[in-house]
């Protein structure tokens, strides 16, 4: 079994746990879920287009930070002027949590993306619970329908839809799903091969309704300044960020940086 379908074979049993644990009414009940999101697919638009993550480890490399707590790292992006900030909440791979959602919520005003393998309707009522303004789906691991179920879950609540893809095949079936933005993802989940190409080739087949965002691998502001070409105004960095002792001030050093070649 590759790392992905491991991470999705765990993830449906944390999910019917916690549905037992939890129920829906409950979710329901927090205060957050009368938030009124902000679109980050708007912010991209407007923004430094950065997607600033918040990312303790990852199955591709193990340990990145475990030092920092999410409130310091969630202001220090925003005011490095990102437009938005990606909390991972899986805890068995990533190290992140739903509370961890919580304190950034709690920390900034700029949209947040829930980083998690989406499954289930309820993962997505989660979301809105904890504070998200979006969520990710996955189109390796998601049918079509699931895919068309879960974004319509995540509209009908008033949040941005930012999937995910890796190849064309993903991206055809992914083309009638109702998502504001598609991620091409320059890491092979699967392999962990990280290629920034990958964003540029599937560029031109990506419909001009959708915000186009490239995710994983970027380390300079020379490649932005490169896929801004290629049509894309979000770009999701972590490892990074996360690598250095303060993940703001690395947000900002790069932030002003691709402002002054822009
Ligand atoms: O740390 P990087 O290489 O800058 O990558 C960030 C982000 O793109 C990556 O964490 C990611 C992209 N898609 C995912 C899906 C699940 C978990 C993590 C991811």
């Amino acid at each position: 079994m590759n790392i992905l379908d491991k991470i999705i074979a765990d993830k449906f049993k944390e999910v019917e746990l916690k549905k037992a644990l939890i129920p829906v009414s409950q979710l329901e009940k927090s205060v957050l879920f009368e938030r009124k999101c902000v679109s980050l697919a708007e912010n991209l638009k407007i923004g430094s287009g950065i997607i600033a993550e918040h990312k303790r480890r990852s199955p591709s490399k193990s340990v990145i930070n475990q030092s920092l707590n999410v409130q310091d790292v969630s202001s220090g992006y925003e005011n490095a002027g990102a437009s938005g900030i990606s909390v991972l909440t899986d805890g068995k791979y990533f190290g992140g949590s739903l509370e961890d959602l919580l304190y950034a919520r709690a920390s900034v005003n700029i949209p947040i993306l829930r980083k998690e393998f989406m499954i289930d309707e309820y993962q997505v009522l989660e979301a809105k619970a904890h504070g998200a303004d979006a969520i990710l789906l996955i189109a390796a691991v998601l049918t079509e329908k699931q895919m068309t179920y879960l974004a319509d879950s995540a509209k009908k609540l008033g949040m941005d839809v930012l999937l995910e893809i890796h190849n064309e095949e993903e991206l055809q079936k992914s083309l009638k799903v109702n998502a504001d933005m598609i991620g091409v993802n320059n890491r092979n989940l699967k392999t962990f091969e990280v290629d920034i190409a990958n964003s540029k080739k599937l560029s031109a087949l990506i419909p001009d309704e959708f915000v186009k965002v490239s995710e994983s691998g970027i380390s300079n502001t020379v490649a932005i300044a490169d896929l801004k070409n290629y049509g894309f105004k979000g770009f999701l960095i972590g490892e990074n960020f996360m690598k250095t002792d303060d993940p703001g001030a690395a947000a900002t050093k790069f932030i002003k940086q691709l402002k002054s070649i822009a």
